[in-house]
């Protein structure tokens, strides 16, 4: 049997939300988990796995491939017997990338010749069939993501989106093939790897699929996947006497202090949350993209105005807003510097608020998260309980500081209040 304290799992997370993601993954199923913001100078943290949380997914792509492969390179010295890179349930990725070229970069750093990509993860909703990826009931390109600010997704076929990326042909898993079990999957890796792929699109409609080809994938140094196929490693770990489920992997310590959410992102789910909390009458401050463009100081002005309420209950302060009024904001200014703008000032905003006595913290957004965590300086997380599907509770390494990351399409309409309750 091996030995149960070496470093099993190595996760490359292209932002910080999907970091969490998984990590609330691993955690939920007993593995001991540690999540790091970007590749830390020390050494690796004593774990079953360990995720480097990137931003990673809209920089260039070049630039994207030397932060993954920093991070591999950082894992490998800390022993990990399998890597994994973690990307967006609905296959965020610019024009340029940077799936693929992260993907690929990553087998050839590995000395490896095949991998599969699967974005699926059922239980919120997305499944990848004959390579296509639906949201809900819908083809990723009819979905809300056909408008996000920064990675408008608007081709569902993933075969398709992938081969756009890559140098090397990309093939296709079919569900088919998958519904027959690990090993019939294994048979069709090699069939594709005999003809020269070295990314294979997986069909994944249930959880049953995702656990099929984890344990399918269990030899394969290098997975790409959401989250979803995070799911069954745990049990093909332990099977293999590489870890020992933990039953107190998700606790964390309670912590007072007042409470407050942030939000940049423009995802439906995110838009709904908005306006369940504003329509309950709760406080809310609205930052607009253009005042910020024209100089005013909104952070200056949301904090002031959050200042004075923070004892009597938690406030929002969001740029949250529809697509329609996005774009207008783009047009004017330009989709980088808009997001660029929204994100300063709510980072401002968020390290003001923990200044003030904030010590519970929810975000909404990936980008918005990364900008958040990285001017609070926090270096580590510990992951504990899941509020909704894929957004655990955290808490920054040593400090009396509870974070919640929310991918902007996940969690209920009552999402805000619901994470708050569970920390009161
Ligand atoms: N009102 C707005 N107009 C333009 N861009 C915005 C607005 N509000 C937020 N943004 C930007 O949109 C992006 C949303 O991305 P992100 O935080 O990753 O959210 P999600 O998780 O929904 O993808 C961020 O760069 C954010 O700064
Ligand atoms: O896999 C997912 O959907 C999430 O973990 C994720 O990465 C979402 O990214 P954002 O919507 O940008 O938060």
């Amino acid at each position: 049997m091996a030995d149960p304290s070496c470093l099993v799992l190595g996760v490359i997370a292209d932002d910080f939300t999907g970091a969490t993601d998984v990590a609330s993954m691993l955690v939920r199923a007993g593995m001991r988990t540690v999540q790091v913001i970007g590749v830390p100078e020390g050494p690796v943290p004593e774990a079953d796995a360990v995720v480097v949380a990137l931003k990673s997914r809209t920089v260039p792509a070049q630039q994207a491939v030397a932060e993954s492969l920093a991070a591999l390179r950082w894992l490998q010295a800390g022993g990990a017997r399998q890597f994994y890179f973690k990307y967006c349930s609905t296959f965020d990725s610019t024009a340029q990338g940077n799936i693929g070229p992260v993907a690929e970069a990553l087998l050839d750093a590995l000395d490896s010749d095949f991998t599969i990509a699967c974005p699926a993860f059922s239980e919120n909703g997305r499944t990848v069939f004959r390579g296509h990826l639906f949201v809900g009931d819908e083809l990723l390109s009819d979905s809300g993501m056909r408008n996000h600010p920064l990675t408008p997704m608007r081709d569902a076929n993933l075969v398709r989106v992938l081969q756009a990326q890559s140098r090397s042909p990309v093939g296709l898993v079919r569900h088919d093939t998958v519904a027959q079990g690990a090993a019939a999957t294994q048979a069709r890796f090699a069939q594709l790897r005999a003809q020269g792929v070295r990314l294979a699109v997986a069909d994944a409609i249930d959880d049953a699929a995702l656990r099929t080809l984890a344990a399918a994938c269990a030899d394969l140094p290098l997975i790409t996947a959401g989250s979803g196929v995070a799911l069954g490693l745990p049990a093909v770990y332990a099977a293999r006497g590489w870890t020992r489920p933990d039953a107190q992997a998700t606790a964390l310590p309670r912590v007072g202090g007042a409470a407050a959410v942030v939000s940049g992102s423009c995802s439906s789910a995110t838009n709904a949350q908005v306006q369940h909390w504003i329509a309950a009458g709760r406080a809310a401050f609205q930052i607009d993209p253009m005042a910020l463009a024209d100089g005013q100081p909104l952070a200056r002005q949301a904090l002031d105005w959050a200042a004075p309420q923070l004892a009597r209950g938690p406030v929002l302060v969001y740029a949250t807003a529809q697509p329609e009024r996005v774009k207008q904001v783009q047009d004017a200014v330009g989709v980088e510097r808009a997001g660029q703008l929204v994100e300063e000032c709510l980072a401002r905003v968020a390290a003001g608020l923990v200044e003030r006595g904030v010590q519970r913290l929810v975000v909404a957004g990936g980008e918005t998260s990364g900008a958040v965590v990285q001017a609070l300086g926090v270096r580590q997380l510990r992951i504990g309980a899941t509020i909704d599907p894929g957004v655990p509770w955290t808490q920054a390494e040593g400090r009396p500081l509870l974070l919640a990351l929310k991918s902007g399409n996940f969690g209920g309409t009552d999402f805000f209040s619901k994470a708050l309750a569970q920390v009161d």
